[in-house]
């Protein structure tokens, strides 16, 4: 058995691994681990009955139930990967049913506002390591997950004060042999990082796709007919999950908004450049933005298509 970087592994990390909620991330890692062998037992865990009926047919966990307070019974490793707004409800729902030594984690997209949920509901003994990675599509579901999804891909780790170590290795050693590279952070610095990098962006995806459906001369049949280049590209961001991104924007309202002030600032500026025939200022800011985008390319952020190994096909 060797891990994503094909070190040899010969015991798992943990022996009984909780997943709550099942969709893109959790059945992701759920594929990971049962392939890497990084937990001796995968429990799948989510509110909603179909979804367990499906995580039983894909036959991506040893278990599946819809009880969150049974299935974490006697985990090592309890993983949320529901939407950031659901944390809360489901740290208090399982509260009692984690065991003593159990490291608890998540996937939020934020990370302040479920620090803030979920802490005060863990009991003495439990430690909690908030994580994020730093990788996705606009799929939801047990279906849309893949077991290379986190391959090269960062992942943010945010643990609070007093973190044992122990817990907090075991959670790196776990998503670096996903693949993933590890950084550590606070959470505030994350939202404010992922604001401008995650969460603005999709922010103006869903607002351009929902501008160019709206205008009233181009009918919705043009707006599909001509979507070839860049608004195609705007409409993938467009469809990803509304409940997710709903959550996303009401638990880092500080840093989007802040963000927002800034990227206004700028428009206003693009906007005089266009009206005053300022070229020099439109090249030089697209010159430094093309920069920026092979950059990402040359650190391996970005896969230049095709990548169907890494991203599923439209
Ligand atoms: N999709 C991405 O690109 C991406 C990337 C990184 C992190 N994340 C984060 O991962 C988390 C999950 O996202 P996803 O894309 O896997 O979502 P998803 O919609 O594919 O899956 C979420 C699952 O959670 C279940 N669920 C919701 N509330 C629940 C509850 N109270 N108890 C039990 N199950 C519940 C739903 O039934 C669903 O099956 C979110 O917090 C998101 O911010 C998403
Ligand atoms: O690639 C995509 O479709 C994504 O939206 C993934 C993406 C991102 O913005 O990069 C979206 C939200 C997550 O918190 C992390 C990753």
């Amino acid at each position: 058995m060797t891990d994503r970087l094909g070190a040899p592994r010969a015991e798992p990390i943990f022996e009984r691994l909780a997943l709550i909620g099942v969709g893109l991330i959790g059945s992701s890692i759920a594929r990971a681990a049962r392939e890497m062998g990084l937990a001796r037992t995968i429990v799948a865990i989510d509110r909603d009955e179909g979804v367990v009926g499906r995580v039983r047919d894909l036959g991506i966990a040893d278990e599946a139930t819809g009880d969150a307070l049974a299935g974490v019974r006697d985990c090592d490793h309890v993983i949320l990967c529901v939407p950031v707004g659901a944390c809360g409800t489901v740290a208090a729902a399982i509260r009692d049913g984690l065991k003593p030594g159990a490291v608890v984690s998540d996937v939020g997209s934020v990370k302040a506002s479920v620090v803030a949920q979920v802490a005060p509901h863990l009991p003495e003994g439990v430690a909690f390591v908030p994580a994020h990675p730093v990788a996705g599509t606009e799929h939801s579901g047990p279906e849309s997950g893949f077991p290379t999804l986190f391959l090269n891909r960062w992942c943010i780790l945010t643990p609070p004060e007093g973190t044992p170590p122990e817990a907090l290795e075991r959670v790196r050693a776990f998503w670096t042999a996903m693949g993933s590279n590890v950084e550590i952070m606070t959470p505030e610095h994350h939202d404010l990082v992922l604001a401008i990098t995650s969460h603005v962006p999709h922010l103006i995806a869903y607002n351009i796709v929902g501008t160019a459906a709206d205008l009233e001369t181009v009918t919705q049949s043009e707006v599909i007919k001509f979507s070839a280049g860049g608004f195609r590209d705007f409409t993938r961001i467009a469809a990803s999950d509304p409940t997710m991104w709903r959550d996303i924007f009401l638990h880092n309202k500080g840093a989007v908004l802040e963000m927002l002030g800034r990227l206004n600032e700028d428009i206003a500026l693009l906007a005089r450049a266009i009206r005053w025939d300022d070229g020099d200022a439109l090249f030089n800011l697209f010159t430094r933005t093309r920069a920026i985008r092979r950059s990402i390319i040359t650190q391996g952020q970005e896969t230049p298509e095709p990548d169907f190994g890494r991203r599923r096909p439209d």
